[in-house]
């Protein structure tokens, strides 16, 4: 017996949910099942979904689009071409900058617009999930979108002095080699035609990413301390009318705190879609 992972919850597509291996999930990412045991099932074919020949990607995909309807179908397939295409205009950019001036000072302040623009634009995945048109957790969005909104808005565009530190670059690359991957997945995948290359960037190239996207931030946050304690940004001391005071530095150290339990989580989530994507590991669902 198996336990029933966030691949289950997603219930997507493909309808295979992976058991093995990761540690469990205290945080409730998917919605398990309670009275459900679970067995576990692997194939490692071809790399293709689910072990499956490409008469059944087809049907999948088939089957995602009727379920998912025209209107939203056509929505999605909009949203991630954009997306797809802002990423790689500030990839293009970033390379650009560094080609011309073979430096990264200034590269942050070059492409902040395109960045800002197309990372809020990704609050969007959150209103996708709450109305349901991707089937993606809610908490997974959401902890993964504030989290750059986060970055983006409060540290990144507030904090002047740290934008042309290394870490910067860091988060920079690592975002934006994921979401050229992951929005091109999406496109492709909804327009039937996924590119065998693609799908094994998306579950792989995160492997790497992830930490190293999650050491930019984390270093970021950590420039940003001392000048967030040296001006007191964003903080309220008492006294004052409401009896109410916050200090943006020691938010700026739970969020640093927060990153341990959290970050853990997305990343072992990843790792069962790969295994349930790449390699087809499949949970049969039995009743008690
Ligand atoms: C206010 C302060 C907050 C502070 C919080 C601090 C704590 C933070 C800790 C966490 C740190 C994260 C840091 C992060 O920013 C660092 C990086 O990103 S570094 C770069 C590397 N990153 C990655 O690789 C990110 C990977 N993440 C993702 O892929 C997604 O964001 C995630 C939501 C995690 C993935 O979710 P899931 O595995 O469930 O898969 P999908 O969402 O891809 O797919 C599920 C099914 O839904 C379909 N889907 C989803 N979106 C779309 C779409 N736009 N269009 C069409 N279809 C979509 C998808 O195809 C799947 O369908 P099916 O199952 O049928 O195949």
């Amino acid at each position: 017996m198996g336990r029933l992972t966030e691949a289950a919850a997603a219930g997507g597509g493909a309808s295979a949910a992976s058991s093995a291996g990761p540690p469990p999930n205290p945080l409730p990412l998917s919605a398990t099942s309670p009275g459900c045991a679970a067995t576990m099932a692997s194939s490692e074919e071809d790399g293709s979904n689910g072990g499956s020949s490409e008469a059944g990607e087809e049907r999948e995909a088939t089957g995602k689009r009727r379920r998912l309807g025209l209107v939203a179908t056509a929505w999605l397939t909009l949203y991630n071409i954009a997306m797809t295409a802002g990423w790689l205009v500030l990839a293009i950019a970033m390379v650009r900058f560094y080609m011309e001036k073979g430096t990264h000072k200034g590269l942050y302040k070059s492409i902040q617009k395109t960045l800002k623009f197309f990372q809020t634009f990704a609050l969007l995945e959150i209103v996708h999930c709450l109305i349901g048109i991707v089937p993606t957790s809610v908490l997974v969005a959401g902890v993964q979108v504030s989290s750059r909104i986060f970055m983006v808005w409060l540290i990144t565009h507030s904090i002047k002095p740290i934008q042309n530190e290394e870490s910067v670059v860091l988060f920079l690359v690592a975002w934006t080699v994921t979401e050229i991957t992951r929005y091109s997945f999406y496109t492709f995948s909804l327009l039937d035609h996924l590119p065998y290359f693609i799908k094994w960037a998306r579950y792989n190239f995160f492997i790497i990413l992830y930490p190293v996207g999650v050491a930019g931030e984390l270093l970021t946050i950590y420039a940003a301390l001392p000048y967030v304690k040296k001006t007191g940004m964003f903080s309220i001391r008492l006294p004052n009318k409401y009896n109410f005071s916050f200090d943006y530095y020691y938010f700026l150290l739970i969020t640093m705190a927060s990153y341990i339990p959290l970050f853990p989580q997305l990343y072992f989530h990843m790792l069962r879609q790969r295994r349930k994507v790449l390699h087809g590991e499949v949970i049969v669902e039995k009743d008690d």
